[in-house]
């Protein structure tokens, strides 16, 4: 499993130790940025980390900001992308059966390392079920073809 992951300055810290956490699992990844603290503008790692996703070149990616919202909706708009915000366990498994999720986002200043980490595991060992679940990725698909044009 290859993962691409990104943040912007208030995702930084947590970023590094979700990073700390992969490496000490032996689970392969990309640091896209962003490389410190200092304020900057979570599109621009959302778009590298969902497009590094959308070329199927990363199997999944991480993205943290502030609550996990702005990046998230900034990495949904790349087509292919299903960016899923999640503060509970229940939610990142979730979101792996149903959705087949490809992005995980979080919120720093939501939840923290400890619950944060337990998120990343939950969502990379949980398994997408197929079934009625693609017919409705399937659906949103459509959605989107809809106004790529
Ligand atoms: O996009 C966000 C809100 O949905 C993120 O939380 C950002 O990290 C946040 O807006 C950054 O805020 P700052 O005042 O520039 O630190």
């Amino acid at each position: 499993m290859k993962l691409a992951i990104g943040s912007d300055h208030a995702g930084f810290a947590l970023k590094n130790e979700i990073l700390e956490h992969l490496k000490s699992k032996g689970i392969e990844y990309k640091d896209f940025g962003t490389y410190s603290e200092q304020s900057c503008d979570y599109p621009e790692f959302a778009l590298q980390v969902a497009e590094a996703v959308a070329s199927k070149e990363f199997e999944f990616g991480i993205l943290v900001c502030g609550t996990g919202i702005g990046i998230g909706i900034a990495a949904n708009k790349v087509p292919g992308i299903r960016a899923a915000l999640c503060s509970d366990t229940f939610s990142a498994h979730a979101t792996r059966e149903h959705n087949d999720a490809n992005i995980l986002t979080i919120g720093a200043r939501v939840v923290g390392g400890g619950l944060a980490l337990d998120i990343v595991d939950t969502f990379l060992n949980a398994k997408f079920q197929g079934d009625k679940h693609q017919r409705r990725i399937d659906m949103i698909a459509k959605i989107e073809e809809k106004y790529s044009k």
